[in-house]
């Protein structure tokens, strides 16, 4: 039981248990479908093992487990060579079994680590576990909430997706924490090729929370596991953003906070984050473990990965290659960071480095593309096969035919807005730079038109001549270099 009073000073503990769904084609024992199609209607991917029908048997998916090993290796556990499944038993309408095939004491994945950076301090989380199971199906509350509905639909189209759940040490001190941490496991999981961020409920966490006495915490700042053990902690379900967990957990902290000021005792309890309210609502006392009644499920034989999870490779990871970028371009940090936000776009910059000047192909790729995309809510996939159009972009300026400004502000938009070609746009725009002679012409006519200005100028109005190079500049549809046009009007009004 917790001894706190209201003068000590509290530290914030928190744990997560993170659910990712895997992206394999099929569910986790069975053949159905993991993939949605369009106006699909409730229970339209079922069949008698992700409906729980007696007798129907699981059949483990392979794919899910070399996903699993994967996340191990970039989370740096260890894999053991051996691994079981068991089933967690409770009665809810989402599980149709009445128990959930999870695993238990031999987990795929154990003891790993990710590191994180807030506000530049570097701290490493420490993973405890990562464990395969099946997600359960989706309740839809009826003309309300989870309160307060008349009655619940279940669609078991969800039931038997492949998730990992990846359980934290309680290593976070700070809400801020886990929303770093919560952002950098989904780049490392999509760099992986397991996951899909955009799909709906992909990444749903179970934020445990507790206020410990400031000083049962070490000089290390670890603190010693009866402490944690005798802190009453809340779990919080129904998170399932970065931004989501870091708002449900300071609510929580301010809420603990207020009972223990209160002299009153903080309730060991599942609380529920009602995204729409901004608060957290008593579910129910908190289960034990006891109350799950864990057996080994009989219907899967022991997994042997002894001999396969060295065959199981991952691609360079965020971190490393953000470092490499810094290294092998001399990128600085923030555009080494941009370029290796995802690894499409990583790929996409390395791919125009080739070609030309590594600091140019950063400015294009991080500054201007990723500028213009993000404005239209468009990403780097939808983009991605059109690289060699992209190419003959940079290749247009870096040539002089076309300048930096035009490329920029007009072409790479058109060729986003109409899909079409550089060279289509550059033509019917008529953007193509302006030889010497149209410019010569340009200038002459604008001299011509604008005596005024050219008054201005020789009464030493210096401003007057930044008017006529507008003016020049609009004769030539924005295709001469302003420096060079400056430079030929000063001669000419000299001359
Ligand atoms: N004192 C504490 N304060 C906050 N979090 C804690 C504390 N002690 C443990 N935790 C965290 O609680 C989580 C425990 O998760 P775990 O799945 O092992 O148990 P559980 O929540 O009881 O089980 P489940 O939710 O799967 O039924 C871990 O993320 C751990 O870091
Ligand atoms: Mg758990
Ligand atoms: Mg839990």
């Amino acid at each position: 039981m917790s001894t706190q009073t209201a003068r000590e000073e509290l530290a914030v503990v928190i744990g997560l248990e993170v659910h990712v769904q895997l992206e394999t084609d099929t569910k986790i024992f069975c053949g159905c479908s993991t993939e949605p199609t369009e106006d699909e209607g409730p229970n339209a991917r079922t069949c008698p093992t992700c409906l729980g029908l007696p007798g129907a048997l699981p059949v483990l998916n392979e794919g899910a487990v070399e996903a699993a090993v994967k996340i191990g290796k970039a989370l740096d556990a260890d894999v053991p060579e051996r691994t079981t499944f068991h089933r967690k038993n409770y009665y809810y309408p989402d599980l149709p079994k009445n128990f959930q095939i999870t695993q238990y004491d031999a987990p795929i994945c154990a003891d790993g680590e990710l590191e994180i950076s807030v506000e530049g301090t570097r701290r490493s989380i420490g993973i405890t576990r990562a464990h395969l199971e099946e997600d359960p199906g989706s309740l839809r509350h009826e003309g309300g909430s989870i309160e307060t509905a008349e009655y619940t639909l279940i669609d078991y189209n969800r039931a038997g997706t492949p998730l990992v759940e990846i359980v934290t040490e309680p290593d976070f001190r700070s809400p801020a924490e886990t929303r770093a941490f919560l952002a950098k496991l989904e780049e490392v999981l999509e760099y992986l090729g397991v996951f899909d961020a955009n799909r709906d409920g992909s990444l749903r966490v179970d934020a445990n929370i507790s206020l410990v006495p400031e000083s049962a915490v070490e000089s290390d700042g670890s603190i010693p596991a009866d402490a944690l053990a005798e802190a009453n902690r809340t779990e919080v379900k129904n998170i399932s953003s970065h931004r989501g967990a870091e708002k449900a957990l300071a609510y929580e902290v301010t809420r603990q906070r207020n009972a223990v000021r209160r002299g009153r005792e903080v309730e060991q309890e599942t609380r529920h984050w009602d995204e729409s309210r901004g608060i957290t609502v008593s579910m129910r006392s908190k289960e034990e473990e006891k109350d799950y009644r864990y057996f080994r499920e009989g219907d899967l034989p022991a997994l042997e990965v002894s001999d396969w999870r060295e065959s199981i490779a991952i691609p360079e990871l965020p971190d490393a290659r953000r470092e490499r970028f810094r290294e092998e371009y001399g990128l600085e940090e923030e555009s080494a960071s941009k370029l290796t936000s995802s690894r499409e776009i990583a790929d996409f910059f390395e791919e125009i480095a080739e070609t030309f000047d590594p600091d140019l192909a950063a400015t294009w790729v991080a500054d201007n593309l990723l500028g213009e995309l993000h404005y239209r809510d468009m990403g780097i996939l939808e983009v991605d096969d059109r690289l060699d159009e992209f190419e003959r972009l940079i290749e247009l300026v870096d040539e002089d035919e076309l300048t930096a400004k035009n490329a920029e502000e007009v072409v790479l938009r058109e060729m986003l807005d109409a899909g079409e070609d550089p060279e289509t746009i550059v033509e019917r725009e008529g953007l193509g730079t302006a030889d010497t002679g149209e410019v010569e012409a340009a200038v002459e006519g604008a001299i011509e038109e604008n005596p005024e200005a050219v008054a201005d100028y020789h009464d030493g109005d210096d401003g007057a001549i930044n008017f006529l190079v507008g003016q020049v500049m609009q004769r030539t549809g924005g295709s001469a270099d302003p420096g060079e046009v400056n430079a030929l009007l000063r001669d000419r009004l000299e001359g």
